[in-house]
């Protein structure tokens, strides 16, 4: 049977999903893992087709330091124990940069181009480019696909997407990209099932992971987010800081006589949660800690998040509905309620048993603007963007060369 493999390297995990090919286009997924945790507390899930668990093995953090690490431990695992051998590898690209709105079939041209966004996303691109090099060298014919976070806000208002800074700069590619727009897309495809007469109004997507975001969605459509040029803009997330005066950033090359290597290490590793609680990035610790510091960096957290819904709904003048996903928006119920609490004002509401069960609408009856958590999937866009590019080729038949 002909499958694809999807492989989603992000910040704190390595998710990867294998789909079997059906007739006319369609996928069915037949495993699906993680490794997260990374850096805290290494662990891989996987299950099969039905839920079914075939794989939950913990790893000592120094057995799993990074995100590399992860990649050859799941990637020797799909490999020796499943003998998995797709017929086409989808991967999420974290960033796009100006060259590519829409996900692209791999060569060595696009990887060469690619790499010249390294530096936008240090803790992706590397990550995202790494596992494509290597079956791009052994194995050449296996068709691979780069779905970018980018795409998604790729029609932004010119508004929207600049800085004000000369435009020759925009022109060199110095833009509000957005990230996450995997995600956002999955989300818009999904909303219209869940709440038809939401999803063509006025919505804010808060995708709260490792790193996280905010996207302001309008009939399904990206029209702000709060992220910028990189993943380091908006919202603290995990290791990094959000929204920061670049007077910040001049001070620490400056005053503090850091280097730029080390100002950018500092920017997206000790930032963030971490840099804050001093305790972990990992937020499922942060909520068990008794540590001041702790409680502090999920206030922080908690009131940037409502700090930003309040942009995003000046962005869409109006505000029609509000959709939690990710890790910590899928699955915390209290920083759920926290964040329903600043957004009162709004006129939100949580019912708080609703919330509590992870029901798919959680606002009670009173609430003006319906709240919704839409459990995200990125790797089914890959998969899906990844089959449409492969059907479309027109070279002979897409059961090329096979990973054994
Ligand atoms: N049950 C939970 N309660 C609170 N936070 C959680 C829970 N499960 C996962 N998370 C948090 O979700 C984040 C990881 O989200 P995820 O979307 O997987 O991130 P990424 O894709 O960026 O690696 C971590 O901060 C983790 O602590
Ligand atoms: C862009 C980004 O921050 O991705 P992730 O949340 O997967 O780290
Ligand atoms: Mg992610």
């Amino acid at each position: 049977m002909d499958t694809i493999l999807v492989v989603n390297a992000g910040s704190s995990s390595v998710k990867f999903q294998v789909f079997a090919v059906e007739g006319e286009g369609r996928l069915r997924r037949q495993l699906k893992g993680q490794m997260d945790g990374i850096g805290s507390r290494p662990r891989m899930r996987a299950s099969g087709s039905s839920g079914e668990p075939l794989a939950d093995r913990a790893y000592p953090i120094e057995a799993v330091a990074d995100v590399p690490a992860a990649m050859s431990v799941a990637g020797a695992w799909l490999r020796e124990e499943l003998n998995m051998s797709p017929v086409a590898v989808g991967h999420r690209v974290v960033h796009g940069g100006p060259d590519y709105a829409h996900p692209v079939l791999i060569d060595p041209v696009v990887v060469s181009r690619l790499e010249r966004y390294a530096q936008l996303a240090p803790l992706h691109q590397p990550h995202n480019l790494a596992p494509i090099k290597s079956l791009l060298t052994n194995f050449p014919a296996l068709p691979q696909v780069a779905c970018f976070d980018t795409a998604f806000h790729r029609d932004h208002d010119p508004l929207a997407d600049h800085y004000a800074i000369p435009h020759q700069l925009y022109a060199e590619g110095v833009r509000r990209y957005g990230f996450h727009g995997l995600s956002y897309e999955y989300v818009a495809k999904r909303l219209p099932q869940v709440a038809p007469e939401v999803a063509v109004g006025r919505v804010i997507v808060a995708h709260l992971g490792s790193g996280a975001s905010m996207c302001a969605m309008r009939a399904g459509r990206s029209v702000e987010s709060t992220m910028g040029f990189t993943a380091l803009d908006g919202l603290a997330m995990g290791t990094r800081p959000g929204q920061i005066d670049p007077g910040v950033v001049l001070h620490l090359l400056t005053e503090k006589g850091m280097s730029a290597s080390k100002v950018q290490d500092f920017l997206y590793r000790d930032c963030g949660l971490k840099g804050l609680s001093g305790v972990s990035n990992d937020m499922r610790e942060l909520e068990t800690s008794g540590d001041p510091q702790a409680a502090f960096a999920i206030d922080y957290f908690v009131y940037r998040v409502g700090l930003n819904a309040g942009m995003l709904a000046a962005a869409l003048e109006g505000l029609d509905g509000f959709v939690f996903t990710a890790g910590i928006g899928e699955n915390s119920v209290s920083i759920r309620a926290r964040i329903a609490e600043r957004l009162s004002w709004l006129g939100i509401a949580l019912d708080p048993a609703e919330n509590a069960r992870h029901a798919t609408r959680i606002s009670g009856p009173e609430s003006r603007i319906p709240v919704f958590v839409v459990p995200t999937d990125e790797e089914l866009m890959i998969a899906q963007h990844t089959l449409t590019l492969l059907m479309n080729q027109p070279s002979p038949n897409p059961k090329r060369e096979r990973v054994s």
